[in-house]
C-alpha cells in the first residue's frame, strides 16, 4: 500500500467527506502535544483501521471525532460543521449520527442485554413493535441470543463488547467508531465481527476501527490510518 501524504489528498467532487482534520492537535493540560498536525478526511462509506502502538492516541482520536474531546489547535469539522462553533445541543444531534464502541463498554447496567441494544431506538422515539424483530436477530448473529434478559453486570467480557457492538451498529448510524472492537473476543468470533462492520459498511456506513491486531487487518483490504509519534499516516 502506498502511503499518501493526506495534506496533499484532494477528494474527487464526487466523494463528501464526514470528517475533515486540518493541522489538528490535541494535548491534555500541559502534557506535551500527544496529537500533532492531523491532516486527512474521512469519507462517505469508507472504512479504515486506526492503528499505531499502545499509547499513539488511537482513542484520543476518536474522542475528537465522538466530539467527547476538543482539540487545543486545529479545526476539526464534522457532517459538515465547524465544531468550534457548535453549543452542547447541536454536539448532541450530530453525536446521534455516530455509533461508538468504546474499551469499557459502557452499558447501562439496569437494563438487560436486549434494552441496552434496543436504547438507540428508544431515543429516536420508535415503537417497540417497529424494532423488536431487528434487535433480537442482531442480538443471534452476535451469538447474545440466550442473554437477552442478562444485566450487563453478570456478562462476560467478550458478552459485553459483543452487547456494545450491537447497540452501536443497530441504527446504521452514519459514521461509526469502535475501539479495539474485538479485543475480548476469540478468533472466530473476532472474524464474525469484523463481517458485521463489513456488511454495516456496505450499506452505508463509513467505519473507523482501531486495532493493534494484525490478524484483523490482514482478514480485509481497507484503508489504514497509522498514528505514530503523534503524527498520522495514511495508506490508501
Ligand atoms: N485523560 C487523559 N489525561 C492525560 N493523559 C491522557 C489521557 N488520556 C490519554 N492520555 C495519554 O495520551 C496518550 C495517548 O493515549 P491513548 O489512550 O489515546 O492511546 P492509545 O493509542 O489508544 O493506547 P492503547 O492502544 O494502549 O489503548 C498516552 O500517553 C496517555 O497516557
Amino acid at each position: 500500500m502506498a502511503e499518501r501524504s493526506s495534506a496533499t489528498r484532494v477528494p474527487s467532487r464526487t466523494e463528501l467527506s464526514l470528517v475533515r482534520f486540518e493541522n489538528v492537535g490535541l494535548r491534555y493540560g500541559l502534557g506535551p502535544e500527544i496529537l500533532r498536525d492531523l491532516s486527512f478526511q474521512i469519507p462517505a462509506h469508507s472504512f479504515q483501521f486506526l492503528t499505531g502502538p499502545s499509547g499513539a492516541g488511537k482513542t484520543s482520536l476518536l474522542r475528537l471525532l465522538f466530539l467527547s474531546h476538543r482539540p487545543t489547535r486545529g479545526l476539526v469539522n464534522l457532517f459538515g460543521h465547524d465544531i468550534s462553533r457548535l453549543g452542547k445541543d447541536e454536539i448532541a444531534d450530530l453525536r446521534k449520527r455516530i455509533g461508538i464502541v468504546l474499551q469499557d463498554f459502557r452499558l447501562l447496567d439496569h437494563m438487560t442485554t436486549y434494552e441496552n441494544v434496543a436504547l438507540p431506538f428508544r431515543v429516536m422515539g420508535r415503537s417497540e413493535s417497529s424494532y423488536r424483530k431487528e434487535v433480537i436477530d442482531l442480538l443471534r448473529w452476535v451469538g447474545l441470543g440466550d442473554r437477552m434478559d442478562a444485566l450487563p453486570p453478570i456478562l462476560s467480557g467478550g458478552e459485553k463488547q459483543r452487547a456494545a457492538i450491537a447497540r452501536a451498529v443497530i441504527s446504521r448510524p452514519q459514521l461509526l467508531l469502535a475501539d479495539e472492537p474485538t479485543g475480548s473476543v476469540d478468533p472466530t468470533l473476532g472474524r464474525r465481527l469484523l463481517r458485521l462492520f463489513i456488511e454495516l459498511n456496505k450499506s452505508g456506513t463509513a467505519v473507523i476501527i482501531a486495532t493493534h491486531d494484525i490478524g484483523l487487518m490482514d482478514q480485509y483490504e481497507a484503508r489504514r490510518l497509522v498514528l505514530h509519534q503523534g503524527r498520522l499516516h495514511v495508506y490508501e
